[in-house]
């Protein structure tokens, strides 16, 4: 039988709602509690440099309020260092960040960025926390991972959720090749693949059908699945799918 597949629930579009109109509602501590009542396997939650969903103060609040793990996604930057070293999370995700993009537009350049961040893996590694890199479904890109003693990746999806949405069945199973291809180079070095980015019902079951994942990271379109189904019954629903294409 295939690795059991964990799905880690990604709270942050909770707080983009909370944030509309800056008050405390809905707060992504009830989603975290919801999360952990329905089955998920752990809370993914990004604290972005200008805070436009996940604030400071919701990390701690989360990691009380629930036993699941939390995968902190931040930049490399010195302040999310030393946020990650305070809270101390089960994970940390690191994600390239631009102030303008309207979500994380691509993977990590960690192949680019070797210097800057190896200190930075290190620091959260001694302290305890499982580094992820957010990267591209790319061999140079693993080759960096390994360089950098991440034991976790997590390969970006979003290209291939774009060729989903598109119609563009080629390009997409080109994505998906580079993917499953990666998750198999990740696998044999000996670190654990991780996906996400524009997951839905529609698109999740070729992904998590990938032998070698061992989660799959979800989040905007379960928040917005919420607003019809309700939260429980979304998360239910991805979890199904995930489990059926195992
Ligand atoms: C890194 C990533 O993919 C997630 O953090 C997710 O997309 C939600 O955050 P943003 O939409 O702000 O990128
Ligand atoms: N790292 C990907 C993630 O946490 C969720 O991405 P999305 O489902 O919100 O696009």
């Amino acid at each position: 039988m295939a690795n059991p597949l964990r799905l880690g629930v990604n709270i942050d579009h909770v707080a983009t709602i909370r944030n509309a109109r800056g008050g405390d509602h809905p707060d992504p501590v009830r989603a975290a509690e919801i999360v952990s009542r329905v089955g998920g396997d752990g809370i993914t939650a990004h604290l972005r440099e200008d805070r436009r969903h996940i604030r400071d103060g919701d990390l701690q609040r989360i990691m009380d309020a629930t036993d699941l793990p939390l995968n902190l996604e931040m930049a490399a930057t010195d302040e999310m260092l030393e946020i990650a070293l305070r809270h101390e999370p089960h994970a940390a995700c690191i994600v390239p960040e631009k102030r303008e993009e309207r979500t994380t537009e691509g993977g990590l350049d960690a192949a680019g960025q070797h210097n800057h961040l190896a200190p930075i893996v290190s620091r959260l590694s001694e302290a305890g926390i499982r580094v992820s890199l957010f990267i591209e479904p790319d061999p140079r890109q693993i080759e960096a991972a390994i360089q950098l003693k991440a034991p976790v990746v997590e390969f970006h999806t979003g290209r291939y959720a774009h060729h989903m949405l598109d119609g563009e069945d080629a390009l997409a199973t080109e994505e998906l090749r580079r993917i499953s291809d990666a998750a198999a180079l990740a696998a044999k070095n000996g670190i654990e693949p991780h996906a996400g980015h524009g997951l839905t019902f529609d698109n999740v079951q070729p992904i998590a059908a990938i032998p070698q994942i061992a989660e799959l990271n979800i989040g905007h379109y379960l928040v917005s699945e919420a607003i019809f189904i309700g939260l429980e019954e979304s998360i239910r629903r991805m979890r199904a799918l995930m489990d059926e294409a195992r």
